[in-house]
């Protein structure tokens, strides 16, 4: 965390310098011009973690800045959404003058939403009993007066949920509302309005697609939701259990009738449809039965494994979404040998910071 970057003044400039970045590191691919997708400078963060400071009667909120290179206290946060920044307020004058809530506290996480949801994670470095119980409950009573909020109590080995542990977000996309259920400490898009942007462009470069739609990595279903009224079928996969979770729950909340989810890593669904290994979790999936002419991936930092590569190069139309700029030309390194970018998006996902969101679309050569 850079904290001396995080100037409003200053956004636009930063923002052009990524885009003059990511220009110069793509250029060997000739995409055309970037669309270039800007966050708001600030309250764009829906999740954010701090640690906590104990000082005599005093506690505090702290994140450590990289360039001062010490911890800087931290009772607002400018990237963090209006709704964060005004529970840290409340949550903090609760918390300092309670000494069973405070105890070997030492951190607290919020997942915030655009729908006016809130969870609290209070971490701790000791076993929570009865009494912290009794007070986190009467704590989540009067914070109820001013929130619709819900508080989870973490320490080793243990989590309490008093209520539920997930908010439901609701976005706004080209005019329709998309409810999505989002778990504590899974992946969910940390940028919620640049997410609708993103989701948006996805819609807008697949608006013309004929057949069926295949998606990995399709976590809590972000994309497989909203992209399914582009597509006659989705079949999407995620590796991890409560995400695909919530994507269920997604699909049914929010009436999609064309989608299946499929709880495998990218690595195994590769295997399967190589015919490489058969697995029981596609027992009843007829997987010849698709016909898919675009895939879409959003795989994590790491990128995509070879023999994944592999697959996702058989089809006609790639469009992939990558939080990291290296793995990303490095797939593409590989994909370039058949197919060319046509549409190149960045989405600042997470401003002021290095990090870049970026979309590609590709299309195979014509032979
Ligand atoms: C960048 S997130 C994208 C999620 C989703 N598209 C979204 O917009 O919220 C990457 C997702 O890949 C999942 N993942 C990580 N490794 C995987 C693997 N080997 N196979 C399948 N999914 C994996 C993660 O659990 C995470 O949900």
């Amino acid at each position: 965390m850079n904290l001396a970057a995080m100037d409003p003044q200053t956004y636009d400039a930063q923002l052009q310098q990524k885009r003059i970045k990511l220009e110069q590191a793509f250029a060997q691919f000739e995409p055309p011009e970037i669309e270039v997708f800007a966050s708001e400078p600030a309250h764009y963060r829906m999740r954010a973690e701090f640690r906590v400071w104990h000082e005599g009667d005093d506690l505090y909120y702290y994140m450590f800045d990289k360039v001062l290179n010490a911890k800087v206290r931290c009772e607002q946060y400018l990237p963090a959404s209006e709704l964060i920044n005004k529970m840290m307020l409340a949550l903090m004058a609760e918390l300092r003058p309670n000494p069973t809530l405070r105890h070997k506290l030492f951190q607290v996480d919020f997942l915030s939403t655009l729908s006016g949801e809130i969870l609290v994670s209070l971490l701790y470095h000791r076993q929570l009993d009865d009494d912290w119980r009794a007070q986190a409950n009467a704590l989540k009573q009067r914070l109820s007066a001013e929130f619709k909020v819900n508080l989870i109590g973490r320490a080793r080995k243990q989590k309490i949920d008093l209520d539920k542990d997930f908010v439901v977000e609701s976005l706004e996309v080209n005019n329709k509302t998309f409810l999505y259920k989002q778990i504590e400490n899974s992946f969910t898009q940390p940028n919620a309005k640049v997410s609708v942007k993103m989701l948006e462009w996805a819609l807008d470069v697949t608006q013309d697609s004929r057949g069926d739609l295949l998606e990995l990595y399709c976590g809590n279903g972000n994309f497989s939701i909203a992209l399914a009224q582009n597509f006659e079928r989705v079949l999407a996969t995620e590796l991890a259990k409560p995400s695909v979770d919530a994507a269920q729950y997604n699909i049914e909340v929010n009436g999609i009738e064309n989608l299946q989810i499929i709880r495998m890593s990218a690595e195994d669904f590769s295997d399967a449809m190589a015919k490489k290994r058969s697995f029981r979790r596609l027992d009843g999936i007829d997987l010849d039965s698709y016909v898919c002419n675009t895939i879409f991936v959003d795989p994590p930092r790491a990128g995509i494994d070879p023999d994944t590569l592999a697959l996702v190069q058989g089809y006609e139309r790639i469009l992939y979404i990558s939080c990291n700029p290296t793995t990303l030309q490095h797939n593409l390194e590989v994909l370039s040998a058949t197919h060319r970018v046509v549409r190149f998006a960045l989405f600042d996902q997470f401003p002021y910071t290095e990090h870049m969101e970026s979309g590609v679309l590709l299309e195979r050569h014509p032979c």
